[in-house]
């Protein structure tokens, strides 16, 4: 029998950003460790090589899927997303983002500020990451203190520039690795970041009274027991026992919730804000995908067209060279999951810059309602953010 989760402390989403190699993987593992020999009870060691886990990733040297790990400090249970940094995997970043209640944003201070941490930032605003906190990591391989300070002054910049408070914003000097190592003022550091992160991200208020929803991330058989589908709960809470509907993307199926779980233990109940792994009752694997929706019967609906006001991101934040005009059709990414779509403009052309009120017909059908925050994207580039205005169809 496994040991039921108990709900002891305020549970929030973080996750860490930033450029390809500055140390994400590395410092996850790191703040794990020195958790861990902090409380062994709440927290336990994921070695980096668990962390990048898949097994291309580890072929490939990169952080593809997101990762999950989870830990806690004196005063709170995390569950934390290791976002990739390769710019092909922005993707992955944009559905983990959107349900993180802050950011630790890693950047080298070797390299500074680089072109992924400009668009993560950008990004992160534009999803709704609440709060960030800058972890200068690498700092065992500067030696020169002006050349952290001047890092230092470039990241609060950046921060300010895209809406976020870049003097607010805590910055702590830290190396990952030399704390991985067991290097005790490198330890130090860690637990420093901790603390910024205890104190600078504030434990958001849940809608846990609004009706369940849980957008799919994950679908696995369980054998001998059935489909379970994992996701964070965004709104409401999900007992057991409960009817729930599969939603979007095409089809639709209402089932059972017979099992509930977070990072493998038991719950009777889980609630928004929760990282969840759902049993379901009488479903087949090929009957419901990431991008689609859990939630209660009757609650959402799928809809595929409607107004919207789009972003266009600059070309120096990564978007577009050149304008678009109507019968412009990218992919569109809601929550966890991507449609095609076509755009229809209410004038002849929009610019990179540009924020533009748009009508827009999904491929397939996506659950949604008015204030449904997605990104767009062409070829493998974020080129637009938006928000999902009045429902047409
Ligand atoms: N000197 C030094 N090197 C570090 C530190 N943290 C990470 N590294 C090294 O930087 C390289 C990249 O580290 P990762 O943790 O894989 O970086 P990442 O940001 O997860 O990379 P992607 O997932 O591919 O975007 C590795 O060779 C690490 O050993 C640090 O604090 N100091
Ligand atoms: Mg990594």
């Amino acid at each position: 029998m496994k040991q039921e989760f108990v709900r002891a402390k305020p549970h929030l989403n973080i996750g860490t950003m930033g450029h390809v190699d500055h140390g994400k993987t590395t410092l996850t593992a790191a703040i794990t460790k020195v958790l861990s020999e902090m409380d062994p009870s709440g927290t336990t060691f994921t070695a980096f090589d668990r962390i990048d886990r898949a097994p291309e990733e580890l072929a490939r040297g990169i952080t593809i899927n997101i990762a999950h790990v989870e830990y806690e400090t004196p005063t709170r249970h995390y569950a934390h997303v290791d976002m990739p940094g390769h710019a092909d995997y922005v993707k992955n970043m944009i559905t983990g983002a959107a349900q993180l209640d802050g950011a630790i944003l890693v950047v080298s201070a070797e390299d500074g500020t680089m072109p992924q941490t400009r668009e993560h930032v950008v990004l992160a605003h534009r999803v709704g990451v609440p709060y960030v906190v800058v972890a200068l990591n690498k700092a065992d391989a500067v030696s020169d203190p002006e050349l952290l300070d001047l890092v230092e002054l470039e990241i609060r910049d950046l921060l300010s520039q895209y809406g976020f408070d870049g003097d607010a914003t805590p910055v702590v000097r830290v190396s990952g690795l030399r704390a991985l190592q067991g290097d005790p003022s490198w330890t130090e550091s860690v637990v420093r970041l901790l603390e910024a992160v205890d104190e600078h991200i504030p434990v958001p208020s849940r809608d846990l009274t609004g009706p369940f929803l849980m957008p799919i991330e994950n679908v696995m058989t369980i054998t001998g027991r059935g489909t379970v589908v994992t996701g964070a709960v965004e709104r409401g809470v999900l007992g057991l026992g409960d009817t729930v509907e599969v939603i979007g993307l095409g089809s639709a199926v209402t089932s059972v919730a017979t099992g509930i779980e977070t990072f493998g233990k038991p719950m009777q109940q889980a609630q928004a804000g929760d990282n969840a792994a759902v049993l379901l009752r009488g479903v087949k694997r090929g009957e419901v995908r990431r991008g689609q929706v859990l939630a209660l019967p009757g609650s959402v609906a799928p809809h595929t067209r409607f107004r919207a006001s789009v972003y266009l991101l600059s070309h120096a934040e990564g978007g577009r060279h050149t304008g678009i005009a109507s019968n412009y059709r990218p992919q569109f990414h809601f929550r966890t999951g991507d449609v095609v779509g076509v755009v229809e403009l209410d004038r002849t052309l929009a610019m990179p810059g540009d924020t533009v009120e748009v009508t827009v017909e999904l491929g397939k059908a996506v659950a949604m309602d008015t204030g449904l925050g997605f990104a767009i994207r062409e070829g493998g580039k974020t080129v637009g953010a938006g928000t999902v205005g009045e429902i047409l169809a």
